[in-house]
């Protein structure tokens, strides 16, 4: 069926489209023919047409309800001469109210108005219809002054004024509720911001009582195994922290049955008041919801706690309900960060629990505290001392004492890289910057974004390489090389070196704005020679544990041997005096250590068999090179990096030698 509907009334085009707003969607549900009743009514009162278009006006101007009703009665006063209108609002007492009026109208009693209400339309002056309304209290329209009403007008004007009230209404609640959408966005927002479980909570608790309107908030997680609540915040009560049992009061039946629990001023019977007695405060009205967790499972509630105004409503539980699904969703993703911060908190205290810094002479006390000091900083740290002095042990216990400590410490050996690989490591590069670049990479000091990066002999960096860092430590940016952009980060470097940096900066072979960045904060590690009885406290802690190790009983150690290992001049210091007990604890059977058995090397060094002289030149030195790389291997047990160090040559020159001299099969 095609509806048509032509309508002049003084200009007033828009009619159309008021029937059309108004009454097409009643259509469908009707059986009456809505626009025949109007059609008619308007061709029986032409007046009529004019007040639709001022009703129409209302809908579009009211600011609210009273505003409306305002409207709805000057609208009718206004189209016919003489009439005055007025709306009459129902009480909770049943009592009748007048909350709008236009025109003189009379007084009428609240028996007058019980029997209107019940009557639904009265035709004649006054003339009387209702306006019953879902969720809303019983509204009456009085119209008086117009005697001569035709019954059919009546008719139209009550289903028009029903249907612009009713679609007010609606159009309301939607824009309340875009409203309140629109704040709860911006407040689950705010919680997605925030990344500690604690400063989480609280700033739910904080907004949501903002949002409900309520005087306070808390919100319960379930520790089942215990079979408590701890409520957080709670204000009064020492850390904040409320534990309850969780099969009492409202919030131990929500959780218990996973419903939303309403308690208003009558039923506060049903209120836990043990809680009330802890936190000194009296509640009159609470509002609870579970919490639920991605699998639907309860793991805590999300409590309101008395309403500013009145009672919490449906509207209060719906809200909440929907709030606390946002707030179960970040606070599950919360707690698992939480989880696995405290994990990586427990791995970083194992780590730093494993880190031995041996010693009892005033310069290792003096140390412990120089290392307190110096972790409580951010600023960088130059670590000196002789080879297996302990430079990386102290700059190990430098990171995890620090704030940075569950952060990576991410270590590089720039003695360990040539040049250009050396940049690629710290920096990272682009695919494609050189070749054999296939992928983007990210380089250490990326890596150990947040927490240290220790740079093992820096002294053997490349003057580029210094100058980047240089950049790094300054400007707290680096860019990957082949790359454009500056990449931010937060890093504290840890510098080490056993060479004489100054006499390097002197010879132009090491910046010395950057050994001046560095030197901020040194250390110095003292020889272990001139540790005094450290040398014997080490040497017994050694002992004592690669027996262990070796399962075994603990030897003494002499007297005689004491004294030599006092004597000793230790070149390699902490390192050989661990590796001479580690061969005594594996290769010495006795119970007791004297001087004659104990590994020490002499002051010349141990030495390497003489070659055959019978050799020819090639032979006699391919030969000597064989023995002395064997020996340096069976020094540091197989260690490489560690034997190409001893002798002073890189470890991939090494692996070639060692190649070239059969030391190794090709595969290696
Ligand atoms: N004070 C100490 N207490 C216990 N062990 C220590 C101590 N100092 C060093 N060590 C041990 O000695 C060995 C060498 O220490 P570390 O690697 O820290 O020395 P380094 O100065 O960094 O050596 P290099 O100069 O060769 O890099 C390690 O096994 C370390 O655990």
């Amino acid at each position: 069926m095609v509806w048509r509907l032509f309508l002049y009334n003084g200009g007033e085009v828009r009619i159309p489209f008021l029937f059309a707003e108004l009454l097409l969607p009643a259509m469908n549900s009707s059986d009456h023919d809505p626009f025949q009743l109007l059609g008619e009514a308007i061709q029986e009162n032409p007046r009529l047409a004019t007040m639709l278009t001022q009703l129409w006006r209302q809908l579009g101007t009211a600011q609210d309800l009273s505003q409306l009703f305002d409207g709805i009665c000057q609208a009718l006063a206004k189209s016919f001469p003489g009439a005055a209108a007025q709306l009459l609002c129902q009480q909770s007492t049943g009592d009748w109210k007048r909350m709008a009026s236009a025109g003189k109208t009379s007084a009428i009693s609240s028996s007058q108005s019980q029997q209107w209400m019940q009557a639904d339309i009265t035709s004649g002056d006054p003339a009387a219809f209702s306006l019953p309304l879902e969720n809303e209290p019983h509204r009456l329209l009085v119209l008086e002054g117009v005697p001569g009403l035709p019954a059919r007008s009546l008719q139209a004007i009550a289903q028009v004024t029903r249907f612009a009230v009713k679609r007010f209404i609606e159009n309301q609640n939607k824009s309340d509720r875009s409203q309140r959408l629109k704040a709860m966005l911006t407040m689950v927002q705010r919680w997605h911001q925030t990344d500690d479980l604690i400063s989480l909570l609280n700033e739910m608790a904080e907004s949501s009582t903002e949002f409900f309107g309520a005087e306070r908030a808390s919100i319960f997680l379930w520790d089942k195994p215990k079979h408590q609540l701890i409520g957080r915040p709670a204000l009064g009560v020492e850390d904040g922290k409320l534990v309850v049992p969780d099969d009492k009061g409202v919030v131990g039946a929500v959780v218990q049955t996973g419903e939303p629990r309403r308690v208003d001023d009558m039923l506060g019977h049903e209120v836990n008041r043990d809680i009330d007695k802890q936190l000194e405060f009296h509640t009159r009205s609470l509002l609870a919801v579970p919490l639920l967790d991605r699998k639907g499972k309860v793991f805590g509630a999300f409590e309101l706690i008395n309403k500013l105004d009145g009672n919490f409503t449906t509207k209060d539980e719906q809200g909440l309900m929907e709030v606390a699904v946002h707030a179960a969703a970040v606070l599950e993703s919360s707690q698992q960060i939480a989880g696995l911060m405290e994990c990586r908190d427990r791995i970083a205290q194992a780590q730093a629990s494993e880190i031995q810094l041996i010693g009892e002479s005033p310069a290792m006390i003096e140390l412990r505290k120089n290392i307190d000091r110096i972790a409580a900083t951010k600023l960088p740290v130059l670590v000196l001392g002789e080879n297996g002095s302990g430079k990386e042990v102290v700059s190990r216990l430098i990171h995890y004492q620090s704030d940075r400590r569950s952060q990576p410490l991410v270590a590089v050996n720039c003695a360990a890289l040539p040049d250009t690989l050396l940049e690629s490591e710290l920096f990272g590069h682009e695919k494609g910057a050189f070749t054999g670049a296939h992928e983007t990479k990210a380089g250490k000091f990326e890596l150990a974004s947040g927490g240290t990066l220790f740079l093992d002999e820096i002294g053997d960096m490349s003057l580029p390489g210094q100058a980047k860092l240089l950049r790094v430590l300054e400007n707290h940016v680096v860019t990957r090389l082949g790359g454009q952009t500056d990449i931010e980060i937060d890093v504290r470097v840890i510098a080490a070196t056993n060479q004489d940096l100054p006499k390097l900066v002197k010879e132009k072979k090491f910046r010395q704005d950057l050994f001046y960045r560095l030197d901020v904060v040194s250390v110095n590690l003292p020889p272990l020679r001139d540790r005094g009885n450290d040398i014997l406290i080490l040497a017994q802690q050694f002992l004592e544990q690669f027996s262990r190790k070796a399962h075994r009983e603990i030897p003494m150690l002499s007297a005689d041997a004491k004294d030599c290992l006092l004597a000793h001049p230790w070149p390699g210091n902490i390192r050989e005096l661990r590796n001479t007990m580690e061969r005594i604890a594996f290769l010495c059977d006795r119970e007791v250590i004297t001087s004659e058995v104990l590994p020490l090397e002499t002051s010349t060094g141990p030495q390497v068999h003489q070659v055959s002289a019978q050799l020819d030149l090639a032979a006699a030195t391919d030969r000597f090179q064989a023995d002395f790389i064997s020996y340096h291997l069976g020094r540091t047990g197989g260690n490489m990096a560690q034997a190409a160090k001893n002798m002073g040559v890189h470890r991939s020159n090494l692996h070639r030698k060692m190649k070239q001299l059969g030391l190794l099969d090709e595969k290696e």
